[in-house]
């Protein structure tokens, strides 16, 4: 299990008295916030190679990552550095192949397939290219998601759909086809997807390297104001230097390590 570093006395005698509470809402009464919260990512001695025999080349040099609840980290670092290579691996969508690497009380270190399914149920991705359907309407592409999550009744996904497209802003267009969007209310479509499940952790590569100033700076507050109403975690990778501002924290890679760790 990740390591939790709160007041393990405290938590305990609140746990006892308190049998149904998450670990998260004890902390959350008994720390300072930020301090002591259970990592959502917790990654140590994370290494990974492309390539076979003479081709092998090695990208992720011993890489260390922590992530906690309600913060908005960004990755940054010149192009090769290893950062989409990082995030896929915390996707679930790559294998670990060296170190470890624990993602919403997971070890990704030798998981199965459907581990990794079920890990990658609880995360929402955006990506730069937005990948909405385009043959079809933005609440049907907001719906899709549940598709993961046969639990929810097609009803109630509907009215999900329809509270988060409202809650971005796109209220008014759940019936337009994506074509019909410009690239900024697309992209917040696909925050809308991203968030719709009530993800954990929410992943996204380069969400505003397709957009002008003015929808990028849009789409990221949008992201962190949702984010921090959901409590839930943002790792973002960007080039974007108009966006830097909403970061808890900045982690730089170059040449596959981690350079820095800047508040
Ligand atoms: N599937 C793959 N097979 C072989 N090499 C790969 C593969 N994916 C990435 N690489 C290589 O790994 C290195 C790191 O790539 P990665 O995409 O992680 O970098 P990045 O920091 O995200 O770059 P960018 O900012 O340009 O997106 C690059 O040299 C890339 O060519």
């Amino acid at each position: 299990m990740p390591l939790s570093v709160g007041n393990k006395g405290t938590d305990a005698a609140i746990l006892k008295s308190n049998p149904m509470m998450t670990v998260n809402q004890i902390q959350s009464l008994t720390e300072p916030e930020g301090v002591g919260k259970v990592p959502v990512v917790s990654g140590r001695g994370i290494c990974h190679s492309f390539g076979e025999g003479e081709l092998k080349k090695q990208i992720l040099f011993d890489v260390a990552v922590d992530i906690v609840p309600g913060e908005v980290v960004l990755l940054t670092g010149p192009s090769g550095s290893g950062k989409t290579t990082l995030l896929t691996l915390i996707a679930g969508l790559r294998d670990v192949q060296e170190g470890q690497l624990f993602v919403l009380g997971h070890e990704l270190h030798g998981a199965t397939r459907d581990q990794l399914v079920e890990v990658r149920r609880k995360i929402g991705f955006i990506f730069q290219a937005h990948n909405l359907l385009p043959f079809l309407s933005t609440r049907q592409n907001v719906e899709l998601v549940f598709e993961l999550h046969p639990n929810v009744s097609a009803d109630e996904a509907r009215d999900r759909a329809t509270r988060m497209l409202q809650l971005v802003g796109l209220g008014d267009r759940l019936d337009y086809m994506p074509e019909k969007l410009s690239g900024g209310q697309k992209q917040r479509v696909a925050v809308a997807r991203a968030l719709v499940a009530g993800p954990q952790l929410i992943l996204a590569d380069e969400p505003t390297a397709a957009l002008d100033g003015k929808s990028g700076r849009a789409v990221v507050d949008l992201l962190q104001q949702l984010a921090r109403e959901q409590g839930c975690p943002v790792l973002m990778v960007t080039h974007d230097t108009r966006v830097l501002d909403v970061a808890d924290r900045v982690i730089h890679m170059e040449d596959g390590r981690i350079a820095e760790n800047a508040q």
